[in-house]
C-alpha cells in the first residue's frame, strides 16, 4: 500500500491546477443509463472513484469510450464518452458499491429506463451510517415498489414512474441527484422541495437539461422536472471541484504561502472563503481562478459550523481544523452533517493538536506548531487534513493508508511538489 512522506514547513509558492469536482462527476457519470445517445463527459478528473463508476456502467452494459485532451465549455481534459444504448443487467453488485457509496446513484436512472434495479444497499462508512432510506421513500411516492432483500433493494414500477410531490424532511445531495435523474423521464410533473443546493446538484441538473430534460428552480431549494418521453446525447463539461481548491487554500494558508488555483469556481467557495477570511487569509479572485496569501501577520482561529451549500461544507471540516490547529487562540468547531466526522482528531494530536471533541463540537486550541509523525487516515477528507498537517508540521511525516486520498485527489504529491513542498509517494506494501 502507498505512503506518503512529507517534511514539513516549506511555504507553497506558485500555481496549482483545479480539476473537475469528483461529486459533480459521480452524478453526471449515472445520467447516460437515461439515454441510448452518447453523453461525452469532459473535464473529468483522474481518481480511483470515477473508475469505480466506470466499471460499475460497464456491468450495466454501458460502452465506455475515453478520448485525449479536448477543450468544451473552456476546460481542458479527457473527454469520457458513455452510451448505454442497450442496459444489459439492472443490478448494481455489492462488490462495486461496497468501494463507493455514490454506486446508489445507478438506481434513480435504471428505474426510470428499464422499470427495474437491483442495488445493494451501501451500508455505513467512518463517517457515519448514511441511509439511503430518503432515497427509497421518494422513488415509492414516484410509484415504485420497492423491498429489502439480502442485502439489496430490490426496485420495480409497473408502466412509467409518475410525477410526484417530494418534500425531503431532511436535505440529501445523492437523494436529490438520484430523484432528480428519476423524475426527468416520469410521467408528469414532480417537485422535489427541500433539494439540496449544492453545486454538484446543480451541475446535474444543468447536464440534464443539456440532455433534453425539463428542470426548473435549477440551484434553488425546489425543483420541478416535468418528465419527457425521451433524453438525448449531450457534451457537458464537469464543474471544477470546490472541495480540492478548498484543500489547496488551506495548503497555501497553512503553510503562511502565496498560491493562485488555476480554475478554481471563486463563485462557488463563498463560505470557505469567508472562513478564511476571518482567520486572516488572504483570498482573491484572479482572472484564472482565485488567488490564497498568508505569507503575512498571523493567522487567528474562528468558529466553523457545517451545514448544507450555501453553508460550510462537511468536506472541508476536517481541513479547517488543521489550520485552527496551528491559528492563535481557540476555534469551536460544530458537524451537523455526519455523526462520526472527527475521526482525524486523534490522529491530529499525535502530531501535537490540541482538541477537545463534546458530541457533535470539536475545541481546537492553536498551538504554534505541529510536529510531524507517522499517521493513518479512515477517511478520505481525513487523509488530506493529514497532508495539511504534515506540510505545517516540523519534521517528517508519513500519512499510511494513500487509498482513501487517492478517491478524492488527482497527482496530489505532484501538484504540491509543483509549489515546493518536499513531498513524496512512497510505493509498495510497507507495513502500515
Ligand atoms: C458522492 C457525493 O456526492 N458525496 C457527498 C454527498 O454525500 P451523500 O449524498 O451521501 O450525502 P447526503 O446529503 O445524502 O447526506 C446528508 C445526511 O443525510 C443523511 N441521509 C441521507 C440520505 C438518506 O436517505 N437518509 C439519511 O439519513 C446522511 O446520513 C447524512 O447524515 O453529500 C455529502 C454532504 O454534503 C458530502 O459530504 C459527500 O461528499
Ligand atoms: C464523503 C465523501 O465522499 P463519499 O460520499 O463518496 O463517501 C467526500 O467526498 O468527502
Amino acid at each position: 500500500m502507498d505512503r506518503i512522506r512529507i517534511h514539513g514547513g516549506v511555504p507553497l509558492k506558485g500555481t496549482i491546477a483545479i480539476g473537475g469536482a469528483k461529486n459533480a462527476a459521480l452524478a453526471l457519470m449515472p445520467a447516460c443509463l437515461l439515454t441510448d445517445q452518447t453523453l461525452a463527459l469532459s473535464n473529468l478528473p483522474h481518481l480511483v472513484d470515477i473508475t469505480t463508476m466506470a466499471n460499475l456502467l460497464a456491468q450495466h452494459g454501458v460502452t465506455l469510450a475515453l478520448n485525449g485532451d479536448s477543450r468544451h465549455g473552456g476546460h481542458t481534459g479527457r473527454v469520457l464518452e458513455l452510451t448505454a444504448g442497450t442496459i444489459t443487467n439492472t443490478t448494481a453488485p455489492y462488490d462495486l458499491v461496497r468501494k463507493m457509496r455514490a454506486s446508489v446513484l445507478v438506481l434513480g436512472p435504471l428505474l426510470a429506463r428499464c422499470g427495474q434495479a437491483k442495488v445493494s444497499l451501501p451500508g455505513g462508512c467512518a463517517i457515519g451510517t448514511r441511509p439511503v432510506d430518503l432515497h427509497l421513500k421518494a422513488l415509492e411516492q414516484m410509484g415504485a415498489e420497492i423491498e429489502l432483500q439480502e442485502g439489496y433493494i430490490n426496485a420495480r414500477v409497473k408502466g412509467r414512474l409518475k410525477g410526484a410531490h417530494i418534500i425531503f424532511p431532511q436535505i440529501t445531495v445523492g437523494g436529490t441527484e438520484n430523484l432528480m435523474m428519476a423524475a426527468t423521464l416520469a410521467e408528469g410533473e414532480t417537485v422535489i422541495a427541500n433539494a439540496a443546493r449544492e453545486p454538484e446538484v446543480t451541475d446535474l441538473a444543468l447536464c440534464l437539461v443539456a440532455m433534453g430534460a425539463k428542470i426548473s428552480g435549477i440551484g434553488s431549494g425546489t425543483l420541478r422536472i416535468e418528465g419527457v418521453d425521451r433524453l438525448h446525447g449531450a457534451e457537458y463539461s464537469v464543474v471544477p471541484d470546490r472541495i480540492e481548491t478548498g484543500t489547496y487554500a488551506v495548503a497555501a494558508a497553512i503553510t503562511r504561502g502565496d498560491v493562485e488555483l488555476v480554475g478554481a469556481r471563486f463563485d462557488l467557495m463563498e463560505a470557505v472563503i469567508k472562513t478564511l477570511t476571518e482567520c486572516g487569509v488572504s483570498v482573491e479572485e484572479t482572472p484564472r481562478g482565485m488567488r490564497v496569501k498568508a505569507d503575512t501577520g498571523d493567522l487567528v482561529g474562528t468558529d466553523i459550523m457545517t451545514e448544507p451549500y450555501p453553508g460550510f461544507p462537511t468536506d472541508m471540516q476536517a481541513q479547517l481544523m488543521v489550520l485552527m490547529a496551528t491559528a492563535k487562540g481557540a476555534s469551536m468547531i460544530t458537524e451537523t452533517i455526519f455523526e462520526n466526522r472527527f475521526m482525524h482528531v486523534p490522529e491530529l494530536m499525535r502530531m501535537g493538536a490540541r482538541v477537545n471533541v463534546h458530541g457533535a463540537s470539536a475545541i481546537v486550541r492553536g498551538v504554534p506548531r505541529l510536529s510531524g509523525a507517522p499517521v493513518m487516515a479512515t477517511d478520505l477528507r481525513a487523509s488530506s487534513s493529514l497532508i495539511l498537517a504534515g506540510l505545517a508540521a516540523e519534521g517528517e511525516t508519513i500519512v499510511n493508508r494513500v487509498y482513501h486520498l487517492d478517491r478524492g485527489y488527482e497527482r496530489v504529491e505532484e501538484k504540491l511538489a509543483a509549489c515546493g513542498a518536499q513531498i513524496e509517494r512512497l510505493k509498495g506494501d510497507a507495513a502500515e
